[in-house]
């Protein structure tokens, strides 16, 4: 085993074995170049697959299945919730994101939540998770997350094969950047508009506007995010397919806010923590704001009129 690491829940060790061992499979197949290619197939959310998406999807199902405290899988690439074993314990996965972003050679990676009393859908929420967090496939295999309140970095080194763990400091930076795909501008809601503006604003060439930054690969946005701080937005749009916004609550959205918020960062659908939108569907889209802790508080004042 790959990955030395002791969870402040010592159920959770070969949960993370397998999350890392799967991670360590999908990086070398994308180092190899394999599956960088559009499949015949798409997903439940009508996205269009990668190959590398389904090679991702069951090197997940392989390393979990071999660990009976995994009860349910949730994959953004499989329909329903798949039974694992009767373990306490529930995956949420994105195996492959920001898969289009890796065909053009920008850093995917992949998006993991784990679950305590998971049954059905609306159980995959933010007060039921306990550990939420992502890989980075880029120049190295990189993996940040929150296991409970603690929150860490690995490293995998190529040569040894071998994970390095250390500490991350449980407080963000604070720098004004913003990460969003500013091409949705003209369909956002006015407030939206008017805030994003109010972001850029020189206040005639004095003062230095937010910097803006957009990988397409939410992992990549979500390292930028939580290295230098900022905000990470998806907002709703006035457009077919974007009213709720494009990324998922399950096993996007909760994962990502549940690692920020042990940052001292925060979420919000635009109304409230993304930690606390009522869960109705696996594969729900919501808004998604996720930042430093007064930038999402503005946002939700904006919203609100003030
Ligand atoms: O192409 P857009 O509209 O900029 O969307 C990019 C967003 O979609 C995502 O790629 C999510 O989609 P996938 O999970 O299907 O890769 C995010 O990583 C990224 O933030
Ligand atoms: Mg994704």
């Amino acid at each position: 085993m790959s990955l030395s690491f002791n969870s402040r829940n010592s159920e959770l060790d070969g949960i993370y074995a397998a999350l890392f061992s799967a991670g360590e499979a999908i990086y070398a197949e994308l180092k190899k170049g394999s599956g960088l290619k559009f499949a015949a197939s798409g997903n439940e959310s009508g996205d269009e697959q990668i190959e590398l998406d389904i090679i991702a999807d069951e090197a997940f199902f392989k390393t979990l299945s071999q660990d009976n405290h995994v009860r349910y899988v949730v994959s953004e690439e499989r329909p329903g919730l798949s039974k694992l074993s009767d373990g306490p314990y529930s995956i949420a996965l994105d195996p492959l994101d920001g898969s289009k972003a890796a065909l053009i050679g920008i850093p995917s990676g992949a998006i993991f939540g784990v679950f305590e009393n998971a049954e059905v859908a609306k159980d995959f929420n933010g007060q039921n998770i306990i550990s939420g967090g992502f890989f980075v496939f880029g120049m190295n295999l990189e993996a940040y997350f929150a296991d409970g309140p603690d929150v860490y970095k690995g490293l995998f080194d190529q040569d040894a094969g071998t994970w390095e763990i250390i500490a991350l400091p449980d407080a963000m930076p604070s720098a004004d950047i913003l990460a969003i795909n500013g091409a949705n501008q003209l369909v956002w809601d006015q407030w939206l508009q008017d805030h994003y503006l109010s972001l850029l604003d020189t206040k005639n060439g004095t003062v230095k506007p937010y910097n803006m930054r957009w990988f397409a690969s939410m992992v990549s946005d979500l390292k930028r995010l939580l290295l230098q701080g900022g905000i990470f937005a998806y907002p709703a749009a006035n457009r077919k397919g974007y009213e709720r916004g494009h990324l998922r609550l399950v096993y996007e959205a909760i994962p990502m806010s549940f690692l920020i918020r042990a940052m001292g960062g925060a979420s919000t659908d635009g109304d409230q923590s993304l930690l606390d939108v009522p869960v109705t569907d696996l594969h729900q889209k919501t808004p998604v704001f996720i930042g430093n802790a007064d930038k999402i508080a503005d946002i939700e004042a904006a919203k609100r009129g003030n």
